[in-house]
């Protein structure tokens, strides 16, 4: 009988794998990026903040007119309509604090500061239109109407992001806006595909019998460029462990992780374990998961942590999904490693295979029902079906079928 592990002991859990994957990882060094220089921006969009963030001052910084108008002593407005003389105007960016006597306004623009003496803003639209002289304001205002007070988003020394926050569109712009000048931040790895497999062609290949073409190159290209990191270098190498174990020593020197496909089974051919089980810092596994249980992991005498997933595109998207997604961003510190898990009921079902995490390709329907995207008892090498698919239904070693109507575990990974 075949090992289960192709090292001799037990598959090990997801649960377990996922750990010790983890336990590899040593945090990347991380570095100070001014937020000045557009240079950075692109660097900095991703990256994951490695210290906490306080506002540097009060947001907003001061207090502000909401709208286009005039600013007024809101007392003035009482018996509207009135007519009030008009001083002169602040738009925004004017450091003006002109001081409003009674029956007296400014004109004024969204985002300037409200004179001290006025307590409100009358919009244009309420009023006889932008004069020099004199204005006819035709509604009473409130005092703070259309006024954005100081530190009502947040107050100077309130916390903006923390150490683990990525640094999302919204979160960068809100960092800006607090006063932050410069981040320390940790930058995408860098990370190498290689892949492994003498049947396969470039795309577009004339195919002779034997022959397929290559897709797991641009699976894993894409899959770290949706999450946000792209890959370094992309390398394909022919099935000899004397030209594999050249491309890791090389690869393992420049990139902080080198993910291959291929080549992990109990073949004949399978080289990367070959080579790999030489790695004294690598391991090779059986998961309890379908698909993707053959996988080795641990870290290159080189240096890179490497992750040699299976050649079956399904495995090599599953194994990257749960276990090498999660150790990348715990490269960059991230709070959060793994994807949340959502439920979902499922639509049609499925058997499932006993003592194993069964991980399905899946589509979801408007309401986040789910459906599978491939035969559920030949996931492993469905690319085609595995193309629609939108996450991954998680069914657990216990169980053996769901039906219609039942409600499971999903990653989402598509809106
Ligand atoms: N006797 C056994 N055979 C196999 C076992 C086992 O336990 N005992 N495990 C099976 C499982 S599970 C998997 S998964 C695969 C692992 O295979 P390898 O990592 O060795 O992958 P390959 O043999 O190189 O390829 C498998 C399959 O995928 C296709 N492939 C490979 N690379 C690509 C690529 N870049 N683009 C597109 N398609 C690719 C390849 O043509 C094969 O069809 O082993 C099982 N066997
Ligand atoms: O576990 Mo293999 O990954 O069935 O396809």
């Amino acid at each position: 009988m075949a090992p289960d592990n192709f090292s001799g002991t037990g598959p090990v859990s997801p649960g377990e794998h996922l750990r010790s994957v983890l336990r590899l990882v040593r945090p990347l060094e991380p570095v100070q990026l001014s937020l000045a220089d557009p240079a950075n921006f692109a660097a900095l969009h991703g990256a994951v903040l490695a210290q906490d963030v306080a506002a540097a001052h009060p947001l907003p910084l001061w207090e502000n007119s909401a709208m286009d108008g005039y600013a007024v002593r809101s007392a003035d407005t009482a018996n509207a309509p009135v007519d009030l003389q008009v001083l002169g105007v602040v738009p925004a960016g004017s450091g003006a604090d002109p001081v409003l006597g009674p029956g007296q306004t400014v004109r004024i623009m969204t985002g300037a500061p409200l004179p001290s003496s006025a307590d409100a803003v009358v919009r244009v639209e309420d009023t006889s239109g932008f004069h020099e002289t004199t204005v006819r304001i035709n509604v009473p205002v409130a005092p703070g109407r259309d006024v954005r007070r100081a530190g009502e988003d947040r107050a100077a020394g309130a916390p903006v992001a923390l150490a683990g926050d990525p640094l999302t569109a919204a979160r960068l712009s809100a960092l800006a806006a607090a006063g932050a000048a410069s981040l320390l931040v940790r930058t995408a790895p860098k990370i190498a595909v290689l892949i492994t497999g003498a049947e396969l062609r470039t795309p577009g290949s004339t195919l002779s019998r034997g022959q397929i073409p290559e897709s797991n190159s641009l699976l894993l290209a894409g899959l770290l460029a949706e999450s946000g990191l792209p890959a370094a270098t992309v390398e394909h190498s022919p099935d000899d462990p004397e030209l594999v174990r050249a491309r890791l020593d090389a690869l393992g020197v420049g990139h902080d992780a080198v993910i291959s496909t291929g080549g992990v089974g109990p073949g004949e051919y399978d080289v990367m374990r070959q080579v790999l089980e030489r790695e004294p810092g690598v391991r090779a596994v059986r998961v309890a998961i379908r698909p993707g249980a053959p996988q080795c992991v641990g870290r290159l005498r080189a240096g890179a942590l490497v992750f040699a997933l299976p050649g079956n595109p399904v495995s090599a998207a599953v194994g990257f999904e749960l276990f090498v997604r999660p150790a990348l961003r715990a490269l960059q510190g991230h709070a959060n490693p793994r994807r949340p898990v959502l439920r979902s009921t499922v639509l049609r079902g499925w058997k499932s295979p006993p003592g194993r995490l069964q991980v399905l390709p899946v589509v979801f329907d408007e309401h986040g029902g789910c459906a599978p995207a491939v035969d559920a008892a030949s996931i492993s090498h469905s690319v085609g079906g595995f193309g629609a698919a939108q996450g991954y239904a998680l069914i657990g070693p216990d169980t053996t079928a769901v039906v219609p109507g039942d409600t499971v575990d999903v990653l989402r990974l598509q809106p």
